[in-house]
């Protein structure tokens, strides 16, 4: 055992000094135990260790010298039960600043203050150019060789950026050095440029030399401005000690032996705390300068920080960490804490702007953990990069860490019976397409082996699909290979994450998502690594597909985009509704719920993010447009960006009900307490149930019948567990409720009548009400729900509109001639009240003979359905469970806001359908 003595008092926050300072109340162990949760990587020692007790059973952690001395600090335990243990040898951690974060002066200066900022380890810092410098250099080269003489101006261009950043950060000796180094290199890149532009070609080791001189200067100048601060600080040409040799096109391979040679070399000659080393540059074997290609400086830093075994890698950039999706494309996307190496890898693969997955090789075969932070918010803690995340619950939601998509692909589908079976039809396919250099992006052969499809990036199909009908002309002639077919236009979607190998249900939820959010996938892979699931779907439905899987992964909302149609009573009601409850469904359901559009019968409204429901009664007099239902509801089908689109038809509209198909067929969810489409032609009424039942797009109908009340969903609970109904018989009108419950003989009916219209209770034009229209319309619902094919023609209704006014052109004439037929109600009324009785409206729906009726029934005073108040419906389900006593629902069953309540009763099921949490 080493010794425990504090071999490297860390003054002042030593466990030695600690044991001075005045103790908190927390235990050590409390205190070790929370450091630890910040500490990266448990069960490597980083640069020391910390015991709390000498006994065996002494709890022993490691950490960094940073994070021992301040636990140590912070421990109130007895003195003689702590102790440290620092090694003699210090540790280096590896920074990397890319162009970005070097683009001005400022910035320089910035980068200077961060690295000065924490002096508590050594630090090897690397740079890249300052930003566009490599570009510039690239196009020095280009014009030199292509002989267009303009190469000296933009070498002057060069030449007076640096200067100018120099001047402003440095001063006295080191800026005379400084420039006296560029203008050194200048001249000598003057030269060269000139025989390149001579010879009119410029070999690949003379391009890779002057394109590498941004680093030369970028680190120069970071580590003069370092000095300034009086820290010592040396800068390395890293073309000194990185030797790598070529590995293929435009890759190298670093040797770790000769440079890890070459760097103890260096370090002996300038040992430092803080060095500053170029990135991207290196050299070969012979001395040759060359660079480590796209992505270099990240490269060069996971090789330097392999070399020297740093504790940490730190990428700096101008983004708060690695997203969870491209959050230009999901709003909601959220920074990762931590990532896998091996995640990290797969993301970089989808472009997801990580790392190259280069960059990971090096450090994680030492496993040093990378992390990457934003220079310009040091708040945000970053994402690290590391073997195990060791913050995993084991959730669900975190199986799938990411989303990532690739666009412009085309699938490659070869067919055909003679495949099967067949050893070498594979290799033959990929060598047809090695030979016209595409890039296979991901294969899928199902086992019977009939075919193989493939996506590789549309621009290189065209030659793909050349090579293989010239390959396969005899194959496909002979009918042994039906065809070779392109889809054209595809994009891939791939879920990341680790803990989806060995995790049940992760692709079942992902693919039930995205058939939910009605996109059609075209082919899948996953490899048996199980880190990512790939899915090819159409490229228009990409983002829409992004959006349904990171939602349902509980990354971010469920998102529902909502049309309404029909700013009424119940319209209004229910945009009130939403606007009151919008942000706590947001907060305590994670359901995102945005009105992209009104419509009434004159004007619409329309917004791509939600429109501001706090307002939407002005915006729609001045912000609108003219309604047109068409352009409605292609502004909500075509926004790419909310996967799941909702339409809610609260109008009493024929028409807009007959749209309800086309739209389910679209993909949109509707929601309605329009009866219209339930109770219109049979035949239509069948096609739209087929086509709900068939499809992921959901159609609610809940405020039909009994407005919020749940009919609706009692029969279809009573109809799917195998109950039998038998009948069906209630009060369903709350107009027609009203009107008798308050026909008492206080008042006239037609004064009752219009008490019911005032109160919201009626149809938009009460003779709906009266003629019993409305209530056949129920009585229809329910019986085709329970399987009766019936037609609205079908139900025998007693209607209570007097026979003269059925011709009345408006409801307010119908309304004024009404009072006019009291006197025959009242008689009515008497004749019932001197029986003991009361007038009821009643539908019926008699399932066992399989008809409907509506009629004016006289109740005994002690039936249930002559106790009712108010606008109450009830309603009477006899079925076999429910035989001697009916199950009955009863409560308002009209009104603005029962009814609005229901509609949107009705959205948040939909949205638990989606994948909100219940
Ligand atoms: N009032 C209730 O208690 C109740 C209960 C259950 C169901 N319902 C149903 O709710 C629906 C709305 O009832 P309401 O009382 O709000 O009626 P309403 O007349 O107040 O509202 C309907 C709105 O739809 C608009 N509209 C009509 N045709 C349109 C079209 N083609 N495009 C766009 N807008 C159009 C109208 O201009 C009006 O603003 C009806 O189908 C009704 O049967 C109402
Ligand atoms: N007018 C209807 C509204 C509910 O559909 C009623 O009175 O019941
Ligand atoms: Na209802």
């Amino acid at each position: 055992m080493r010794s425990l003595a504090i071999t490297s008092p860390v003054p002042p926050t030593s466990a030695a000094a600690a044991r001075r300072q005045p103790r908190s109340s927390a235990s050590g162990r409390e205190v070790v135990s929370q450091c630890l949760k910040c500490e990266i990587n448990k069960d490597r020692p980083l640069g020391g260790y910390l015991r709390i007790g000498q006994s065996q059973g002494s709890l022993l952690r490691h950490g960094s010298k940073n994070f021992i001395a301040q636990a140590a600090a912070a421990i109130s335990v007895e003195q003689d039960e702590v102790s440290t243990y620092l090694p003699k040898g210090d540790m280096w951690s590896v920074h990397k600043f890319g162009g970005t974060c070097m683009g001005t002066p400022q910035r320089i200066q910035n980068v200077a203050d961060i690295v000065l900022g924490d002096s508590s380890e050594r630090k090897l810092i690397i740079v890249s150019a300052m930003s566009k410098v490599t570009d510039m250099m690239y196009s020095l080269v280009h014009k030199a060789q292509s002989r267009d003489d303009s190469y000296t101006m933009a070498l002057d261009q060069i030449f007076e950026k640096h200067m100018a950043s120099a001047k402003e950060l440095l001063d006295g000796e080191d800026l005379a050095r400084f420039l006296s180094q560029l203008h050194s290199d200048i001249s000598n890149l003057r030269a060269m440029l000139r025989a390149i532009y001579i010879a009119g070609h410029a070999t690949e080791s003379f391009s890779e030399f002057v394109v590498g001189h941004g680093e030369l200067w970028s680190a120069q100048i970071l580590s003069y401005a370092i000095q300034k601060s009086g820290t010592a600080c040396s800068w390395m040409d890293t073309r000194e000690v990185l030797v790598v040799k070529p590995s293929g096109y435009n890759l190298v391979d670093p040797d770790y032996l000769e440079s890890k040679k070459r760097l103890q070399k260096w370090f002996s000659r300038q040992p430092a705390e803080i060095i500053v080393a170029t990135g991207f540059i290196a050299s070969t074997a012979e001395n040759i300068p060359t660079t480590l290609k796209r992505d270099g400086s990240d490269f060069s830093a996971a090789i330097i920080g392999s070399l020297v075994r740093a504790r940490q890698v730190t990428i700096w950039t101008d983004v708060d960490g690695v997203f969870s999706a491209d959050p230009r494309k999901v709003s909601e996307a959220v920074i990762l804490s931590t990532l896998s190496y091996q995640e990290a890898w797969e993301m970089s693969y989808f472009g997801a702007n990580v790392l190259h997955p280069r960059t990971i090789i090096p450090v994680m075969k030492d496993n040093i953990p990378i992390v990457i932070r934003n220079m310009f918010n040091l708040s945000a803690p970053g994402t690290v990069i590391c073997k195990q995340p060791a913050n995993e619950d084991g959730d669900l939601d975190a199986c799938v860490k990411s989303f990532a998509t690739i666009d412009n692909l085309a699938l490659v589908n070869v067919e055909g019976t003679g495949m099967a079976g067949v050893p070498g039809t594979s290799s033959t396919i990929f060598s047809a397409v090695k030979d016209v250099g595409a890039n296979v992006i991901m294969i899928s052969q199902a086992s019977s082996e009939h075919s193989i499809c493939f996506a590789v990036p549309e621009k290189e199909v065209a030659a793909v699909s050349a090579a293989l009908h010239v390959r396969f002309r005899e194959a496909l002639a002979a009918g042994r290979l039906s065809k070779v077919e392109i889809i054209h236009g595809c994009s891939i979607l791939a879920a990341v994450g680790l803990r989806m190998a060995s995790t049940p249900g992760v692709s079942a939820i992902l693919f039930d998502a995205l058939a939910k959010a009605n996109i059609n996938v075209r082919a899948i892979a996953q490899g048996c690594s199980e880190y990512n699931i790939t899915v090819v779907l159409k490229q228009e439905d990409c983002v829409r597909a992004l959006r349904a899987a990171h939602s349902r992964f509980f990354l971010s909302k469920t998102t529902l985009a909502v049309g309404i149609i029909g700013p009424g009573l119940i319209g209004a009601t229910l945009i009130k509704q939403l606007g009151e409850q919008v942000a706590v469904l947001k907060e305590n359901m994670n359901i995102d719920v945005r009105v992209v559009g009104i419509t009434g019968s004159s004007t619409m409204l329309l917004s791509d993010s939600g429109v501001d429901l706090s307002r939407w009664k002005e915006d729609l007099q001045t912000e609108s447009k003219p309604a047109d239902l068409a352009i409605f509801v292609r502004h909500l089908s075509e926004n790419h960006v909310f996967p799941n689109k909702v339409l809610v038809d609260c109008t009493a509209d024929t028409n807009v009900a007959s749209h309800y198909y086309d739209w389910l067929k679209k993909g949109i969810h509707v929601i309605t307490p329009n009866k219209k489409a339930n109770s219109g032609p049979l035949d239509r009424y069948l096609k739209l149930r087929t086509l709900q039942r068939a499809s992921y797009t959901h159609y609610f109908y809940e405020a039909t019948v009994g407005a919020g009340l749940p009919i609706i969903s009692t029969l279809r609970g009573l109809l799917e567990t195998g109950d039998n109904i038998l009948r069906i018989e209630g009060i369903f009108s709350g107009t027609l409720s009203y009107i008798f419950n308050n026909f008492e003989g206080t008042r006239s009916f037609s004064d009752v009548v219009a008490e019911a219209k005032e109160a919201g209770y009626t149809e938009p034009d009460p003779r709906d009400d009266l003629s019993g229209t409305d209530v056949a319309r129920k009585v229809i619902i329910l019986a085709r729900e329970c399987g009766l094919r019936l037609e609205l023609s079908d139900i025998p209704v007693k209607s209570l509109v007097p026979e003269p006014l059925t011709s009345c052109s408006s409801a307010d004439e119908f309304m004024q001639k009404l009072p006019s037929f009291d006197q025959d109600w009242a008689r009515q009324r008497h004749e019932a009240e001197a029986a003991g009785e009361v007038l009821r409206y009643v539908g019926v729906v008699d399932v066992l003979n399989k008809k409907g009726r509506v009629e004016l029934q006289r109740y005994k005073k002690d039936h249930p359905f002559a106790q009712l108040s108010g606008s109450d419906n009830i309603i009477a389900f006899t079925t076999s469970r429910y035989k001697e006593q009916p199950l009955m629902v009863r409560g308002p069953g009209a009104g603005a806001e029962v009814t609005a309540g229901g509609v949107f009763c009705d959205i948040l099921r939909l949205a638990s359908y989606l994948g909100a949490p219940s």
